[in-house]
């Protein structure tokens, strides 16, 4: 990045809470590791939560800065709120509020999936500015509206704002042109109380899908198919009055960081709570790559002990395909792998800002639209570098912890967004980081 742009950054973001990753490389990383809740499984079931009768209480939830965001969306509707232990305690029997202002709505990308939730509660609802989230391409919500046009919700837009009404959510059937994530989540909210039943064609499976129609099941919803591409939401009147606990999944991403950590670093770590399927993909690249891996029940082991191949062709896709969310990380292992790695990002269109950043750092990765041309070099080395998205951060991350010297992560706010106490965690396994203003 050329020094006009860094100042512009450092510019624009002075006055704000900018916290910086200072690592001391290089570093080998050696013990075990629990994983913590899956992100994008608790934003979308925190926000479900206000479809219960009573108190909810949702185990497992990660302490990063989305949740935090959500569980002050919720109290702003009007939900009593404590979490602690990672456990968030909901309950929604109090809320009023059908209007998300648009400094939450700002605040990150899962923002949308309240536009569901409080619709199915209230039918009406107001959204009064467009998602936040990583910047890592247009991210439109044309499927949102589209979808819910087709389940009979009047749709508004205006001035930033988005307003849906009904007086019922109607059944039929949505056709998803592209398995979105983020669609599949809010026709499902919206479907809860539907009637008769709505169907989703071309739904996406990601587990974290899966694991909010579980969560919406055991609070009475009546959700089949989940993980498929057909969910069928047949609508139920109510659903129950009483406390339930819930467990979010393990964060499959998160999980994918420390891998691609230690493949990057060398040595051994043991992964606790995850669900090894949930990383078939990842876990295929580092094992062709020359990893070590061994998958028992709920733990992945990995070792790495000399240098990794490259040579690879990784092309990005939907769920179980190779998730875009560990593009950058692995981006980062290949950096310093043997031979040439060629790496197709097909979800989101400006995927590659950590690029430029890891390049600072001695990499040799050349961009072509939506292709990164990876040289692997022998070593990468400390500077100061920008995270300009979580993901992208996560790479820079693990490039500082083998990097020869002190690499300087500006911008770590973007990081915090997913990963929980992310310096802290790492330095149990034997990296030098602390954080600074
Ligand atoms: C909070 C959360 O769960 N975030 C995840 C979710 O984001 P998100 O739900 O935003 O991602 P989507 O699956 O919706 O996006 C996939 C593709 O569809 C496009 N699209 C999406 C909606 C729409 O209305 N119109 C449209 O064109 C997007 O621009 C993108 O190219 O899934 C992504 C893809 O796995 C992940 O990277 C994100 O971590
Ligand atoms: C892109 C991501 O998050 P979000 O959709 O919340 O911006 C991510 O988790 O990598």
């Amino acid at each position: 990045m050329n020094k006009i742009i860094c100042d512009t950054i450092v510019g624009a973001l002075q006055g704000t809470n900018m916290q910086k990753l200072i690592i001391e490389g290089p570093t080998f990383l050696y013990g075990e590791i629990e994983i913590e809740g899956a992100k994008n499984a608790a934003l979308p079931i925190l926000t479900a939560s206000i479809l219960a009768e009573g108190q909810v209480i949702i185990k497992n939830v990660p302490d990063i800065a989305d949740v935090r965001h959500t569980i002050e969306i919720l109290e702003y509707l009007g939900c009593k709120t404590r979490f602690e232990d990672n456990i968030a305690y909901i309950d929604p029997t109090s809320i009023k509020n059908f209007t998300i202002p648009p400094q939450y709505a700002k605040m990150m990308r899962s923002s949308i999936l309240f536009l569901g939730a409080i619709l199915s509660k209230f039918k009406k609802v107001r959204l009064t500015n467009h998602p936040g989230g990583c910047e890592i391409g247009q991210r439109p919500i044309d499927l949102h509206i589209s979808s819910f046009a087709q389940l009979g919700i009047d749709v508004f837009e205006y001035d930033n704002t988005i307003e849906c009404r009904c007086d019922s959510v109607k059944g039929g059937e949505v056709f998803l042109p592209i398995p979105s994530v983020g669609a599949t989540e809010n026709i499902i909210l919206a479907s809860v109380f539907c009637d008769g039943e709505v169907i989703i064609r071309n739904a996406a499976k990601e587990p974290e899908i899966a694991d909010l129609c579980h969560f919406l099941n055991k609070l009475g919803a009546r959700i089949k198919g989940a993980g498929t591409h057909t969910i069928k939401i047949e609508g139920v009147k109510r659903l129950r009055n009483e406390v339930e606990h819930y467990i979010v999944i393990p964060d499959r991403i998160v999980a994918g960081t420390y891998l691609c950590a230690v493949a990057t670093c060398g040595g051994e770590v043991l992964l606790k709570n995850v669900f090894p399927r949930h990383l078939d993909s990842i876990l295929h690249i580092l094992k062709s790559a020359g990893c070590k891996i061994k998958e028992q029940r709920d733990m992945v082991y990995i070792k790495k002990d000399r240098r990794l191949k490259g040579n690879q062709k990784i092309t990005t896709h939907y769920y179980p395909g190779f998730p875009t969310d560990l593009q950058a990380p692995v981006c980062t292992v290949f950096s310093i792998a043997e031979g040439v790695t060629i790496i197709k990002e097909t979800i989101f269109e400006s995927r590659f800002k950590h690029v430029p950043e890891l390049n600072k750092m001695g990499a040799q990765i050349h961009v072509e639209k939506d292709i990164a041309i990876i040289n692997g070099v022998e070593k990468l080395r400390g500077c100061q570098v920008f995270a300009q998205d979580l993901r992208g951060g996560a790479a820079l991350f693990i490039a500082g912890l083998c990097a020869e010297g002190k690499t300087e992560i500006v911008t770590a706010e973007h990081i915090d967004r997913g990963y929980e106490r992310i310096e802290e965690k790492y330095s149990t396994l034997g990296a030098k980081i602390r954080r600074g203003q």
